[in-house]
Parts: C-alpha cells; structure tokens; sequence
C-alpha cells in the first residue's frame, strides 16, 4: 500500500477550501504506485458528484514541481489526454498538506493495462508524437536528471552489490553509450516513464497518460523507446522467457511515425536508444534493490526484467 502519509478527514476539508470543487464526500487512499501518496477524492458541488486525485509528493521539493504540473496543463490543453491539475484559489496549482507539496487533478476514467493489445499499443505510439509535437510550444526548461550521468553516477554507487556479470555488461554499455552522439537527435518534451502503468484506457480508447514526474527535455527516441521496452514486451512466462512482440513494436512505431516522421539520423540511432532506455530502468531498478529508501518502496520492481532487455538488445 503506497499511502506514505496519512491523510484525516479535517485536514483534507480544509486543504479543500482553497480550491472551488465543493464539498468533500468520500476519500480513499490508492494502492498502486510506489512514489508517492495518492488519494481518490470525491466533492458535491451544485449537486454534482466530482471526482478528482489527490497526490502528496514525497520526494519533490515544491521548487521543482510547477514544471511538471504545468506541463500536464499544457498538454491536457493541447488535447493530449491528461489529467488537468485544479487551481487553487490562492497561488497556481501547488498546496501544501501535511507539511509537503501536494497536487489536486482531475480523476480520469478508465484503468491502466497490464497486457496492452496491438491497438493499444498503436494508440500510445500516435500520442507519444502528438505529446513531442505539442510540447516544442512548451517554453520551460529541465534537463534530464536520469540522463547518462546519473547512470554513470548511479553505477559508481551500487556496483559493490552487483555480481561480477552484471557490472561487466553494463560498463561496456555505460562505455558504448558515451559513444552515441545523442544531442544531434531531435529533442524537446518527454514523458521519460512511459510504462504501462501510467496510462489508463477505456477499452482501446486513451484516457489519459499520467504520472509526468520524470518529464524533461531530451531525445524523442528515447521516450519512444522506453515505452516500446514495455508495452511490446511480453513475460508471461518468467524473465528468462521474456521477449519482444514484432506486432506490437510495429503497430506503435508505424502510429509513432504516421504522426511525427523519424529522421533518418533517428532510424539509425534506434538500436542504441533501445539500450539506453534498458540501461536507465535496469540502473534504477538495482537501486531501489540494493539501497531501498527507508520505510518506503512497498513494492520493489525486479531489475533482472531489465537485464534480460538489456541483453537482448544489445545481441540484437
Ligand atoms: N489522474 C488520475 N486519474 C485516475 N486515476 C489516477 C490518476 N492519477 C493516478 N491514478 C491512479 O493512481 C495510481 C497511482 O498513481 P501513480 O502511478 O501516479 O503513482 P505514483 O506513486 O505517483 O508513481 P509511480 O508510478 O512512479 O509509482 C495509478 O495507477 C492510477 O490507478
Ligand atoms: N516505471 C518505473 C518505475 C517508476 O519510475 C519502473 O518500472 O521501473
């Protein structure tokens, strides 16, 4: 259960009276997710139900969240479903509760997938690019904190724990990765964390994409090829089984590419953007394994999923 603060029903009636959703019904804390705290939040105003999220940051500083939730107005503005942050009646979209930063947005409808089908995967592919084309009219600036010196950074610091085969490969891919020219590829917003997870449908309609915490500025193939290295990979049958699905990798880079052409320096970097984006969530993965963060990561995800990604792309 990732409910890491407490939320009362005095405190969230008062959180709730800078805002203009009226007043509060019901509350519930969100099991899933291993960030931060989420709740479901349910208000009357004028007789009507409204339904909205509540999510208090655990690891954000308020300094660093107004370009995250100003990006998920932008692009829910610019008709990529996402879930619209509410205003505060005082200051912007940020509150705090419970001496954190905390975000109420719009519930959006429809639940997240865990075995996407084709279609699926073809929709995400044309709302990844819509999200890059829409986001080159975004005026605010990050940098990617997960970009390859946070992997070098990362491995300096939990090597100690890895077994002699895992450090081998991912120093010859730290080391084959400082090679690739990644800032002549077209750049601009990314999502950074394109899972599964992080996008709700209703059937094989998109309801929204969700959890824009890692979004920055950086290579467009690389979001890509995040999400292709979850939604087109199949492991029913246990890590050393896993795979990719040829379909699925088609249907969303053919959806990908009908929307927003790659160029021809993108196609051939491909390869190399699959790598990394295994190598980022492989590093990250041992991390929150080998140095959890006290009292947190309830439910810890297997870093030897993005070994076997790893290898497969780097054999491919
Ligand atoms: N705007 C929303 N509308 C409907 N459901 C939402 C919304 N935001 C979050 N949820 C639900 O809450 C769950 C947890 O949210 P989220 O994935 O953002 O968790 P997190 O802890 O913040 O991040 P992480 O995925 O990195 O662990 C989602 O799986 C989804 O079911
Ligand atoms: N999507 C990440 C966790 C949240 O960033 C993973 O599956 O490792």
């Amino acid at each position: 259960m990732s409910v890491y603060t407490v939320v009362e029903q005095s405190d969230l009636v008062e959180f709730l009276q800078d805002y203009s959703v009226g007043e509060l019904d019901s509350f519930e804390g969100i099991s899933a997710g291993i960030e931060n705290t989420n709740y479901f939040v349910n208000t009357t105003l004028n007789g009507q139900t409204q339904q909205f999220v509540l999510t208090i940051f655990e690891h954000h500083s308020f300094e660093e969240l107004p370009y995250f939730l100003n990006i998920m107005a932008f692009m829910a503005e610019h008709h990529i479903p996402t879930a619209h942050p509410i205003k505060t009646l005082s200051n912007g979209y940020l509150k705090e509760l419970k001496g954190k930063p905390a975000a109420l947005v719009e519930r959006l409808k429809g639940g997240g997938v865990d075995h996407p089908n084709d279609t699926q995967c073809s929709v995400m592919g044309k709302y990844l690019a819509k999200f890059h084309e829409a986001g080159t009219d975004f005026s605010d600036f990050r940098p990617n904190d997960r970009g390859l010196d946070w992997m070098k950074s990362t491995y300096s610091i939990i090597k100690q724990y890895l077994p002699q085969d895992e450090q081998a490969m991912i120093e010859d891919e730290l080391a084959f990765q400082s090679e690739v020219d990644w800032a002549h590829l077209p750049c601009g917003v990314i999502h950074a964390d394109l899972f599964c997870d992080n996008a709700l449908f209703s059937g094989n309609d998109l309801s929204g994409i969700i959890d824009l915490y890692y979004a920055c500025n950086a290579p467009f193939l690389y979001d890509l090829a995040v999400m292709v290295n979850d939604w087109c990979r199949i492991n029913e049958s246990g890590v050393d089984n896993i795979h990719f699905d040829d379909a699925k990798v088609e249907q969303m880079l053919q959806a990908y590419r009908q929307q927003r052409a790659l160029t021809v320096d993108e196609e051939k970097a491909w390869p190399a953007a699959l790598r990394l984006a295994a190598l980022r969530f492989f590093l990250s993965r041992l991390k929150d394994k080998h140095m959890p963060r006290e009292g947190e990561m309830t439910q810890i995800k297997d870093p030897n999923v993005f070994k076997k990604v790893l290898s497969i792309h780097r054999q491919a």
